[in-house]
């Protein structure tokens, strides 16, 4: 039976004897299996054996070396044009700034890019099927085992010196402290209520009524518009999912939490949440944030890096003396920053989680979306020492909240999640000021799954000089999972709303658990693909940034849950949001950078798991490849689409509410008008802009608002139309 036809077919897949494929034995890099006897393994993923290995072998590192003596980072591809992000997508209450950040540089070797928007995060367990690695994808885009063997593997062996820093770390007494959580604040509810746990049934309430006028205002601010209703279909409710044999736990080490100088109650925490080995990055970073040391660290997505941060920063607030004094006001010890509120709020329940067992160590989450006055309110009854923030809405508490800044002078660590996107020309302002607002003798660590080298050059902003880098992504491997399956395919735009839906589709067929997130430019285009889709009779849900805070958690938390849905996101679902099992990421139309493009695919393919990954691009999108050349990305061939599936996607898109097209149109301009290659020329984008226009089958561009035009510097380009 020849190898690559089996790769193709599922079914004979399943029937494949294990010993038929001598030819698909492997010998590993000897680096890294030592003694290991060579194995052989099921053909669709050859790479896997990397990861079975490594399960086995003894755990070694990854580099982690001081900032002076590091080495030099693997040149970063140069690239035409970072994109800037989009005007259109921002959060709520940072969106002040879109007008300076517009203007704002970043020098990279990508060139000078503005960066101005907020993006978002997480996942958990489960396996995938033999079904993913096959159908659509698997036979446009799957790659040939022969190249496979010779060359796909070539690439993604991990190298690096043992770690062993054993178990420098604190006393694991701690001395009673006074009850500082409400009677109503029991932590296993925390726990279970999710994000939910820290709103309030009021603020929920509260938020659900001024959703509208938060709406209103970043419409008004960002310069587009409306948007409607989608039709819903009830998701299948998620149940666990069959262990799949290509599922790896590559990502964890041999080191155990219990071999860890943390205090018996963490481990306890640790424990309940089921969690025994430590992943790569928690092993390589523990030890050494026990130690005190500032920490900038680089892990791959998905792989535990949230508990990699609060475990330790957990430890510093268990060791710290109790504070008696105006204990409803008690020194927040520990303060994490994340860039986006879904992410926020997840880090809080995954705080939660680990404090399960420490009853006077409170967390508390304070982001846009929510009154203000409720969430001082919520602090004032639960007192917290670890409090997790968006920065835009931990500067409103600052300026606004009485005795808040008093007690962010007790921060001991300062965490700043996805830190390249805190620091990049988008939020930089906000966490100088958030710096300048902690003590100077602080503890401060910085995670993200991508750390381009000019974000490295600004880190000094908020770490020490002696910090250490530790990056568990070896130099010559690339930055996103091996065994998450990329594709790109490159078609006229005018094909992209149909090959969407066939790609859905044929998906869908291939996997009855499917769990599909489609990332779209702007919050707009993202509502009109919802909508499209859902007239298409696809289960979809949509989410973004004009959607009321109230409305995003429970949509987030329904697509946690369930299978057999399709989440249609915008870039607040890009960075972080750890949703269980995504078995296909869709991103539609040009990612705002490489970053972006890893951290969004990095959606699927968590804990180990399997995934696929498909970049839909227009012919004049084309050059973002270059940025991600490194990455193995195949190229797919466009799949034909059928006739009665055009019409039936034609048929769809008349449906679509005209007032949800025009305010697509113009996000779609603003947003590819601040890219800096496609904005360059106005003529041009117009051009584009008014094909994109002909594709949601409108006779006339939709008119602009001459206001609009005006700011987005579009003042008499022929082609437009204004009102
Ligand atoms: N030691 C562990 N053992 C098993 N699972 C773990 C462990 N630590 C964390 N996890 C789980 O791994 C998943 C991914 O963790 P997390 O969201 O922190 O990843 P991440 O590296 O921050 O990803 P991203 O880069 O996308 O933000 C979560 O579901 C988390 O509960």
């Amino acid at each position: 039976m020849p190898t690559t036809k089996l790769f193709f077919s599922p079914l004979r897949l399943l029937h494949l004897p294990s010993s038929s494929s001598s030819s698909l034995t492997m010998k590993p890099p000897s680096s890294l299996f030592l003694s290991r006897p060579s194995r052989t393994f099921f053909p669709t993923f050859p790479f896997k054996f990397k990861y079975l290995a490594l399960r086995n072998a003894p755990f070694r590192a990854l580099s982690t070396r001081s900032d002076s003596t590091r080495r030099k980072e693997r040149p970063r591809l140069s690239s035409p044009s970072a994109t800037p992000k989009s005007l259109i997508d921002d959060e709520a209450e940072l969106s002040d700034w879109v007008d300076e950040i517009r203007t704002a540089r970043v020098d990279s070797d990508f060139g000078e890019s503005t960066r101005n928007r907020r993006q978002v995060r997480r996942d958990t367990n489960s396996n995938s099927s033999f079904s993913r690695n096959s159908g659509f994808s698997q036979r446009r885009f799957g790659r040939e085992l022969e190249k496979e063997d010779n060359g796909g593997f070539r690439t993604r062996k991990r190298r690096g010196v043992e770690l062993n820093r054993g178990s420098g770390g604190k006393s694991l007494s701690r001395k009673p402290k006074p009850q500082l959580m409400s009677d109503d604040e029991d932590d296993e509810v925390v726990v279970r209520k999710g994000f939910k746990g820290f709103l309030s049934e009021e603020e929920e309430e509260e938020e659900e009524e001024s959703g509208e006028s938060e709406d209103d205002e970043i419409v008004r601010k960002s310069r587009t518009a409306l948007f409607g209703g989608t039709k819903q279909q009830q998701p299948a409710p998620a149940a666990p999912r069959a262990s799949s044999p290509s599922g790896t736990d590559s990502y964890l080490s041999d080191t155990r939490f219990d071999q860890c100088s943390i205090s018996p109650l963490s481990l306890k925490g640790v424990k309940d949440a089921g969690y025994e080995k430590m992943t790569i990055v928690q092993a390589a970073t523990l030890p050494v944030i026990l130690k005190g040391k500032d920490v900038l660290a680089k892990a791959r997505t998905g792989t535990g890096k949230t508990v990699a941060f609060l475990l330790p920063s957990i430890e510093v607030v268990a060791n710290s003396p109790p504070t008696e004094r105006d204990h409803r006001r008690p020194p927040i010890h520990v303060l994490v920053i994340c860039p986006t509120r879904e992410l926020a709020s997840q880090a809080a329940t995954e705080a939660a989680k680990l404090l399960k067992y420490h009853p006077t160590i409170g967390v508390q989450v304070v982001i846009g979306g929510t009154r203000l006055a409720l969430e001082q309110k919520r602090m004032q009854a639960n007192p917290c020492q670890i409090l997790v923030a968006t920065p835009g809405r931990l500067r409103d508490h600052v300026e606004n909240t009485a005795g808040f800044a008093t007690r962010l002078m007790g921060v001991k660590v300062l965490v700043l999640d996805e830190a390249d996107h805190l620091l990049d020309m988008g939020f930089r302002k906000d966490i100088e000021k958030i710096i300048a607002a902690v003590p100077k003798q602080r503890q401060t660590l910085m995670f993200s799954a991508t750390i381009p080298d000019e974000v490295r050059q600004v880190c000094h902003i908020a770490l020490r000089r002696d910090h250490e880098f530790i990056n568990t992504v070896q130099e010559g491997t690339e930055e996103t999972h091996s065994q998450v399956r990329q594709a790109h395919l490159v078609a006229p735009l005018d094909k992209h709303f149909s090959l969407l839906y066939a790609l859905l589709k044929e998906h869908i067929a291939d996997d009855v658990d499917y769990k599909v997130l489609v990332f779209c430019t702007t919050a707009m285009v993202t509502r009109l693909v919802a909508e499209l889709l859902g007239e298409l009779n696809l289960n979809v849900r949509e989410i973004h940034s004009r959607k009321p805070q109230s409305y995003r958690t429970r949509v987030s938390e329904e697509f946690r849950k369930s299978k057999g849905l399709i989440l249609v996101t915008s870039d607040v679902s890009a960075r972080g949001v750890d949703y269980p099992d995504v078995t296909l990421v869709v991103q539609v139309g040009l990612p705002t950078d490489r970053e972006q493009y890893i951290h969004r695919l990095g959606r699927t393919g968590r804990r180990g798991k399997e995934g696929q990954g498909i970049l839909l691009l227009a012919p004049w999108e084309e050059f973002f490849l270059s940025t991600v050349k490194d990455l193995p990305i195949e190229k797919a061939p466009i799949p034909s689409v059928d006739p009665d599936t055009k019409k039936k996607v034609e048929r769809a898109l008349c449906h679509v509410e005209m007032k949800n097209k025009e305010a697509a149109y113009q996000a779609w301009l603003g947003y590819y008008n601040s890219n800096k290659k496609i904005g360059r020329d106005k003529y041009r984008l117009v051009e584009l802009a008014n094909e994109f226009s002909k594709c949601m089958m409108l006779d006339n561009p939709p008119a602009i608002p001459k206001l609009v035009l005006g700011k987005m510097g579009l003042r008499n380009i022929p082609g437009l139309r204004s009102k």
